[in-house]
């Protein structure tokens, strides 16, 4: 098998006394749809943040295409090509909905501000290319006759498609998601599926969900990672998840 795209070795979170996350290792194949589940409170979104440098790990390492992440902050990180959605959506909610996905793109081009700015030409045929893949995103998303409006006027619903669009103009390799579906309706997480599905197969971008929607993640998840109470519980296809007792004990409250 091929080197894993992202490679968490032995992750470990304390806070205080309490261990969150406990030695929990698992690899990311590149083209592959992996989910992170586990009952609340389990410690997948104390993961994410590990992985995503918004935490220092208290030990292990994330390797990100070979390379050592975690000692870096979360900016470095996402330049890397690695980026996240929040399980509370974070946009800028005065700025427009266009505006939501150039900053999103400066921010990720910042080392070559100062070489834009020198080169006029150069400058302003960058700032065209950046408007057209925010066009071509929200297009995508639906949400293209919103471009000018207010991120904070937009549904709940279109507020989700735009963070994912903001994520995706900034061309990752890996794309994490913080419970997607988390107060979509259900056409609404219909779509979300199939815009996962064509994230991984058109535009080739690798996924690491969290999510509580067993039916979007069986459908959807190439790989399943279980982690319960901060530990590894196990790990593998939909039909092996779904037919592993630990697993079964640990969702319905059992000893
Ligand atoms: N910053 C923090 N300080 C202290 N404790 C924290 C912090 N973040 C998370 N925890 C604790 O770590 C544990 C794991 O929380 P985490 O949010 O990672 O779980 P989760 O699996 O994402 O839960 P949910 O599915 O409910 O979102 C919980 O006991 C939580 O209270």
């Amino acid at each position: 098998m091929t080197q894993p795209l992202l490679e968490v070795k032995d992750l470990v979170m304390r806070f205080g006394g309490l261990r969150a996350v406990n030695q929990v290792s698992l690899d990311v194949q590149e083209g592959q749809i992996v989910s992170l589940i586990g009952p609340n409170g389990a410690g997948k979104t104390t993961v994410f943040n590990c992985i995503s440098g918004f935490y220092k790990p208290s030990a292990g390492e994330v390797i990100f295409k070979g390379k050592p992440m975690h000692r870096l902050p979360g900016h470095l990180i996402a330049r890397h090509g690695m980026v996240r959605t929040f399980q509370n959506i974070r946009l800028f909610k005065e700025m427009t909905v266009l505006e939501n996905l150039l900053v999103a793109q400066h921010m990720q081009a910042e080392r070559n501000l100062l070489k834009g700015l020198l080169n006029l030409t150069g400058y302003q045929s960058k700032e065209q290319e950046l408007e057209d893949r925010s066009a071509e995103w929200l297009e995508r998303v639906n949400l293209i006759e919103f471009a000018n409006r207010e991120a904070g006027t937009l549904a709940y619903g279109q507020q989700r498609r735009l963070e994912i669009a903001r994520c995706m103009v900034t061309q990752p390799t890996l794309l994490m998601l913080d419970e997607p579906a988390a107060g979509l309706n259900p056409q609404e997480t219909q779509d979300l599926d199939q815009l996962i599905m064509e994230l991984r197969d058109k535009y080739k971008v690798t996924l690491l969900l969290i999510e509580h929607d067993m039916k979007l993640v069986m459908g959807i998840s190439d790989q399943i990672v279980v982690i319960n109470q901060g530990a590894p519980l196990a790990k593998g296809t939909p039909a092996e998840i779904l037919g592993n007792q630990d697993v079964i004990k640990a969702y319905l409250g059992e000893e």
